[in-house]
């Protein structure tokens, strides 16, 4: 489905990074990151396997410390905040993972319940049960409450992991890689249901994927990472219209010139 146009905030980034490096022994991972996610924007994030995409939304996740530089999340500056900040700024920050992070042994419900369970202590039985039948029906799946996650499609456990990190109405989301291993089909609906969370959480995102359609699908902005800076950004058109041999292949890939 073709993306509806979003009202982007650019005055107001909820992720403000300034000349971010990380690096692993000698490795220089991230090398001077400078990137703003905006109020309501959709950002796609592409690179080359290795570049640093998931180092780079562990460290906005508080997950792994910078070596240099500012990473202001919601505010906050990552960095210098305390333990039980970044605990409760995590809240706030919902990440769904590649591989959905399901708790196997838990149905369905119990597996949305958990988190409310553990950060909205103050809930009655009544209200969690409202919330897990609203961020169910947000992800078209109602009908599994009762399942357990080895009977769901690899689609269904992606679009359950949404549902879990909307549960606790995140300003952020961070989708590592949503449509990995999935069917094109059901890769679409999984853009579809990015663009709709967006719309209907009024969420902010960082999406990772090394699918051009996905990006083209679902990203208001893209950013590509090339040898550890962010050295295209644009719209998909802009980051494309180029000749750049590090750029060009990702294009040529997906699209099969
Ligand atoms: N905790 C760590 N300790 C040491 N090296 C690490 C650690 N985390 C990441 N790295 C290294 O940092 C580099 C970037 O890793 P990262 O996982 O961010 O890549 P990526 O861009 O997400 O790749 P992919 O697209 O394959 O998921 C890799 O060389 C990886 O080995």
């Amino acid at each position: 489905m073709k993306k509806e146009a979003i009202k982007v905030d650019h005055t107001n980034p909820v992720i403000s990074i300034r000349g971010l490096k990380k690096a692993f022994q000698d490795y220089a991972v991230l090398r001077g990151i400078d990137l703003d996610l905006y109020q309501g924007e959709n950002l796609v994030v592409l690179g080359r396997s290795g570049t640093g995409k998931s180092v780079l939304i562990k460290i906005i996740s508080g997950l792994l410390k910078p070596d240099e530089g500012e990473v202001e999340v919601l505010g906050r500056n990552i960095a210098t905040i305390s333990d039980d900040e970044l605990q409760a700024l995590r809240i706030r920050i919902g990440f769904s993972f590649q591989n959905s992070a399901l708790y196997d042994s838990m149905t369905v419900r119990k597996n949305l319940e958990f988190p409310l369970v553990r950060n909205r202590r103050n809930l009655t039985k009544g209200e969690i049960n409202k919330n897990v039948e609203t961020v169910l029906d947000a992800v078209g799946l109602s009908q599994t409450i009762n399942q357990m996650p080895s009977e769901l499609s690899g689609g269904q456990r992606k679009r359950i992991g949404i549902a879990r990190t909307l549960i606790l109405n995140p300003e952020i989301m961070l989708y590592d890689e949503p449509t990995a291993g999935l069917d094109p089909i059901t890769c679409i609906e999984i853009n579809d249901l990015i663009n709709e969370v967006q719309q209907r959480y009024n969420t902010s995102s960082i999406i990772i994927t090394h699918d051009l359609t996905c990006a083209k699908q679902t990203g208001d902005r893209i950013a590509m990472l090339l040898d550890g800076q962010f050295q295209r950004t644009g719209t998909f058109d802009e980051v494309f219209a180029t000749d750049d041999e590090r750029v060009k292949p990702f294009y040529d890939y997906n699209f099969i010139k």
